[in-house]
């Protein structure tokens, strides 16, 4: 005899969307994860449990370390922003429009693209000669090994690593500063500064932090952005994170000039706040064999311990200008945030 069967009313659990919540919730931005979590007591439940994910790591696991948020001044519980471990050309983020964040499952790392997809280049000097080749080396970490890419001199202020160039794998002992973030860090908020980098551990002077990655700009669309930002910041309601740096070229005569946007794609880096005094970090540029642009990396300027923030200088103030306050805290404050028109 056939049972009699019940008509069953749609439980929560049956709910489409809770059904693939753990593949859908993780693409969602913050408002619209907070649309989803008010339609049941169940997607309120997963929407938390993305949250806690979220803010236990900024990096998404593209880092070999996880890069927790802590706040106990407001209710943010992390900042929004997709997550690149290199630098990456603006052709390639126009079409990163969503990242999972969140998912209990992890993103591999293998799927991080570490540099940008460069052109083999060679830099030459004035008489034509090389000065940036690549080595053949199949390791060349040792200093005494007689690899160029150590013993090239030339350029003020930039490194020079082994890149892919070289003979060498990504395992050489002179890629120092292509394997991510290298220290332990967490991002903290405060009531002033908003979301600030912290150290926690213990940081040598001169170790290798991590580099500044994000959107490679032209001039043309950094200046166009740096305006909008401006604009949009005024209020209150954004942090850009756009940084200009300049490198002279060899011949003294001529400058490139590196423009470089974490505020929609970055990484880590993008949370070190200015300090008037300089701070406790430097930065360097380093070029790797047969990439096409150097990297901005930062280093430790002095020993930094555990908790404390990590700041460095975003330029000089040269002329008293209007602009965002400064809460650096330190004896030679400015009170004024550096700015294109500082
Ligand atoms: C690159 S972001 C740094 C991270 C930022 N605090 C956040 O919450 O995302 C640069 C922005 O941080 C803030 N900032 C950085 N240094 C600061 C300082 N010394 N005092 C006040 N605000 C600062 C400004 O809003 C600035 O535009």
């Amino acid at each position: 005899m056939a049972e009699e069967t019940v008509p069953r009313k749609p439980s929560c659990s049956n709910h489409p969307l809770l059904q693939c919540a753990d593949l859908i919730l993780p693409w969602l931005t913050p408002p619209e994860l907070a649309n989803v979590s008010m339609t049941s007591t169940s997607l309120r439940k997963a929407s938390a449990s993305i949250t806690t994910l979220r803010s236990s790591d900024a990096s998404r696991t593209f880092e070999n370390l996880p890069v927790p948020f802590h706040n106990t001044v407001d209710h943010y519980p992390y900042a929004y922003f997709l997550y690149t471990p290199s630098l990456i050309l603006p052709s390639a983020a126009s079409h990163l429009l969503r990242q999972p964040w969140g998912s209990s499952g992890s993103v591999p790392l293998s799927s991080a693209p570490r540099c940008i997809p460069s052109e083999s280049v060679s830099l030459v000097d004035e008489l034509g000669q090389s000065v940036l080749s690549g080595c053949d080396c199949e390791s060349c970490g040792d200093v005494g090994s007689g690899c160029p890419c150590l013993g090239f001199g030339g350029l003020d202020d930039v490194g020079i690593e082994c890149g892919p160039g070289c003979g060498c794998g990504p395992d050489c002992g002179n890629r120092l500063t292509q394997n991510g973030v290298a220290v332990r860090v967490k991002i903290v908020r405060d009531e002033r500064k908003g979301w600030c980098l912290h150290s926690d551990q213990l940081i040598r002077k001169e170790e290798f932090l991590f580099e500044y990655a994000g959107e490679l700009l032209t001039t043309k669309e950094a200046r166009r952005r740096h305006q909008c930002y401006d604009e949009i910041s005024s209020n209150g309601k954004l942090s850009s994170a756009l940084l200009v740096v300049r490198e002279h070229l060899p011949s003294g005569n001529a400058c490139l000039r590196l423009n470089i946007d974490a505020t929609r794609i970055g990484n880590v880096a993008r949370f070190v706040n200015h300090s008037c005094d300089g701070g406790n970090l430097s930065t360097k540029l380093i070029r790797s064999s047969g990439a096409l642009f150097p990297r901005l990396c930062f280093f430790a300027s002095k020993d930094i311990q555990q908790d404390e923030e990590l700041t460095f200088s975003y330029g000089e103030i040269r002329k008293k200008a209007i602009g965002l306050p400064c809460f650096c805290g330190s004896p030679s404050c400015f009170g004024t945030l550096p700015s294109e028109d500082t």
